[in-house]
């Protein structure tokens, strides 16, 4: 298998290349160069495999013969022994038709360790057996950067640096990823948004001498492995639920556009998806595009799904690439314009082709709460203001059969935003055991103000206290 840029000027690259490069070096992201499609007799000899065997199953399509089977399986074997729950990623049926499927079973709560700690195994078993190290940056809105620095702390091979915007994470978000005091581990508080943490990641790697000194990867979903990684899940639910014999929709709370476009990438697989449902919060670039073809950027607001707190959704791009037929110089102009102008020009065509799969639904603060309210009331079920949207959009855009069950993405476990949930519904979800003290731990961070330059020495300073320590 080999993977082309959306931007058509960096080297193809195998599966092992592609995961240590994260970004390619033209600007653009990785996708495969043919997608490859399963039969329904292929899909339904996957039904009712063990999440780790499913996985390694469906990784090794992407992987091609860079990881062969039964590595892969001692891989997604290790990834997923230590979650919560017995299905790693269990569906609870919220009414008749809807299902929430429990992406937040991993060690920091949230989806991120779905295709995170699959993402940790992975770069272990690469650099190990190329003697190599690398320097990984990211950015977070929250939960991509505990789900890095669990999957990541203590590895010998791997310096990690996580910027997240100061200020705006839940607490619990914040702490889960200071208090990590070990070695290899720096955080960074950007003064500014997530999307101006994750342009400084872009610009890190765009800076070529820099990028090779550090031997920089990514954990963002700009890393086509965590998109792959992410794969599995929604086949796994869609099983469940009767594909490929029976079709089904998905609804995805969506901020950097991975989660859905890894369900997309299911249903360009041959999974009968019947519709993808976006759910945004007030920061609603993509509802806005799907339903007037208005791209365009405004300010991040801050709101109650602080992880959704995003306008540059940075792997939309990936599917503009598909939507304008792979033309790589089409894509890369209109990514620029984009840049250079807040506004993304998509050909009406294009346009018309994403409504045909893609729904787009918002929801205010107060929508959110009332969606947690609703939901506890009516169905018993916690859910944290990420799910909500997810469950208000299934209710908005569910497909006219009722034959046809919802599954929404659950990304996060209540716990982790607990104002919000009390606000709702008057009771406070605790934090799990192992994370009870998480309020009395010690925080290591520095604060900048977000120039590059300021970045770049912070991430030197680090690698080279951390190699010479
Ligand atoms: C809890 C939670 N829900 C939803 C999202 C949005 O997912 P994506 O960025 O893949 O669209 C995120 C962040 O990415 C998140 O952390
Ligand atoms: N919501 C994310 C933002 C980064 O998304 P990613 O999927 O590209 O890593 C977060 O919690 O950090």
């Amino acid at each position: 298998m080999r993977y082309v840029s959306t931007r058509g000027q960096a080297p193809a690259r195998d599966f092992e290349g592609v995961l240590l490069a994260g970004l390619a070096e033209d600007g653009g992201l990785f996708l495969p160069e043919t997608w490859p499609l399963l039969s329904a007799a292929e899909w339904r000899a996957l039904r009712g495999l063990p999440y780790a065997e499913l996985s390694a199953r469906l990784m090794t399509l992407f992987a091609g013969e860079t990881i062969p089977l039964e590595t892969m399986r001692q891989l997604t074997g290790r990834a997923y022994a230590g979650f919560g729950h017995a299905a790693t990623a269990p569906l609870v049926q919220l009414d008749p038709r809807t299902f929430s499927l429990e992406l937040f079973h991993g060690p920091t709560l949230a989806f991120k360790d779905m295709a995170m700690q699959l993402l940790g195994q992975l770069f272990d078993h690469v650099l190990t057996k190329r003697g190599e190290r690398v320097t990984i940056v990211g950015a977070t809105s929250g939960d991509t950067g505990s789900a890095a620095i669990e999957a990541c702390a203590d590895r010998a091979a791997i310096d990690v640096v996580i910027l997240h915007p100061e200020g705006r994470t839940s607490e619990v978000q914040r702490r889960q990823m200071t208090t990590v005091l070990s070695p290899n581990i720096h955080n960074i508080a950007v003064q500014g948004s997530f999307d101006d943490c994750q342009d400084l990641v872009k610009a890190m790697f765009n800076d070529a001498p820099f990028r090779q000194e550090m031997r920089l990867s990514a954990v963002n979903s700009i890393n086509w492995a965590r998109i792959a990684a992410q794969v599995p899940y929604y086949v796994y639910a869609a099983l469940a639920l009767g594909a490929p014999d029976r079709p089904v929709a998905v609804s995805v709370p969506t901020g950097n556009f991975g989660n859905v476009l890894a369900a997309w990438v299911a249903r360009r697989m041959g999974l009968p998806i019947e519709r993808l449902i976006i759910g945004a919060n007030r920061n609603d670039i993509l509802a806005r595009f799907l339903a007037g073809n208005d791209m365009s950027m405004q300010k991040v607001e801050p709101s109650l799904s602080p992880s959704m707190d995003i306008q540059v959704s940075s792997n939309f791009e990936r599917l503009l690439f598909e939507l304008l037929g792979r033309d790589a110089r089409a894509t890369a102009e209109i990514m620029q314009r984009f840049r250079a102008e807040g506004r993304m020009p998509v050909p009406d065509a294009a346009w018309r082709k994403a409504t045909e799969t893609f729904h787009g639904f918002a929801l205010s603060d107060d929508g959110i709460l009332e969606e947690i309210r609703r939901l506890h009331r009516e169905s018993a079920y916690l859910a944290d203001p990420h799910t909500a949207i997810g469950t208000a959009a299934a209710r908005a855009h569910a497909p006219q059969d009722p034959g046809i069950p919802v599954i929404v993405a659950a990304t996060a476990h209540p716990a982790k935003f607990p104002d919000a949930v009390e606000q709702a519904t008057g009771f406070r979800p605790p934090l799990p055991a192992r994370l009870a003290d998480l309020y009395e731990r010690r925080e290591r961070y520095s604060v900048l103000s977000g120039g590059l330059e300021e970045i770049e020495a912070a991430v030197r300073a680090h690698v080279r206290r951390n190699v010479t320590a």
